[in-house]
């Protein structure tokens, strides 16, 4: 297996892709700590990860808190030794015209997508350099990180920003042996998307349904997204395989968008 005797922590690994990744690292060796805002959640991946022959660890930690995700780290490390992963997968989503966007709003998307992957970077690589080991930081950006979306335009903001991090902390951290990338999906079928669908309809008047199916119907491969299809590839960035790719934001979209 190919992350025998690694451990990864995973934000935001309550469910969705989170969870998807959390599981995929386990079933390929990895032992897990997981962070999320929702306990019981994260409880009950736990529970999963352990039935798969794993260990993982729970920490209620907010991302856009910088002193819980430090704790978080440091007590993962302690706990189940060895850290060399870290995959910044927290995020929020908002659906509004620019126009609307109010400060309130846009500070909450702000602290969490982006103060939460810098903290994110800032814990993992403290942690890395610390105990003198290389590591792999992996970020969660999306296709609208390459390309600004009507309605969801300040978290396109934010998902660019995460590739402007991936791209200056891989730049600095390259000489300390870690690498830093991120994995950019395209439409994933969670609760993520429900949510933006059913806002886009408040919005635009859409029916609910149609702005996913829309969405849904530009993808090549004809079918939308599973976590499982994000979490293949973040096994491969977290894996030896991946040890000369450094800086990069590759879209994992089933052929969405192209740049
Ligand atoms: N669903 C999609 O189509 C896409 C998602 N992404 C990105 O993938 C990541 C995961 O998305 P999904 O799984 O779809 O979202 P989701 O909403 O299903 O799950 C997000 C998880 O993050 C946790 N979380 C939220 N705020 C947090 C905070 N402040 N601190 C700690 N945990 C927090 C939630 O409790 C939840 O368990 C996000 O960064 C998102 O922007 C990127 C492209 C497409
Ligand atoms: C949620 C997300 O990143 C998109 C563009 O679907």
């Amino acid at each position: 297996m190919r992350l025998n005797g690694k451990v990864a922590l995973v934000t935001g690994a309550g469910q969705g892709i989170g969870r998807g990744i959390a599981l995929r690292l386990a079933r390929d060796g990895a032992d897990i700590a997981l962070v999320d805002i929702q306990k019981d959640q994260i409880d009950a991946v736990a529970r999963e990860i352990a039935a798969l022959g794993r260990r993982a660890s729970v920490y209620v930690a907010d991302v856009a808190k910088r002193d819980q995700l430090f704790d978080a780290v440091a007590q993962a490390d302690d706990k189940l030794g060895s850290f060399d992963v870290m995959v910044n997968n927290a995020g929020i989503a908002q659906v509004a015209p620019l126009l609307d966007a109010t400060p309130e709003q846009v500070d909450r998307i702000l602290r969490i997508n982006v103060q939460g992957v810098l903290w994110g970077i800032q814990a993992a690589a403290t942690q890395f350099k610390s105990r003198g080991r290389r590591g792999k930081i992996i970020n969660a950006c999306s296709i609208a990180g390459h390309e600004g979306y009507a309605l969801l335009g300040v978290y396109s903001a934010t998902k660019f920003a995460v590739r402007a991090l991936t791209q200056a902390a891989a730049k600095e951290l390259a000489s300390a042996g870690i690498t830093v990338n991120a994995y950019c999906p395209g439409v994933v079928g969670t609760d993520m998307w429900v949510e933006i669908d059913k806002r886009m309809a408040e919005v635009t008047g859409a029916a609910i349904g149609e702005t996913y199916q829309k969405f849904v119907g530009g993808i090549a491969l004809g079918r939308a997204e599973t976590p499982d299809d994000v979490a293949g590839f973040v096994s491969y960035l977290a894996s030896a395989d991946a040890d000369y790719m450094t800086g990069q934001s590759p879209m994992i979209d089933g052929g969405l968008v192209y740049r």
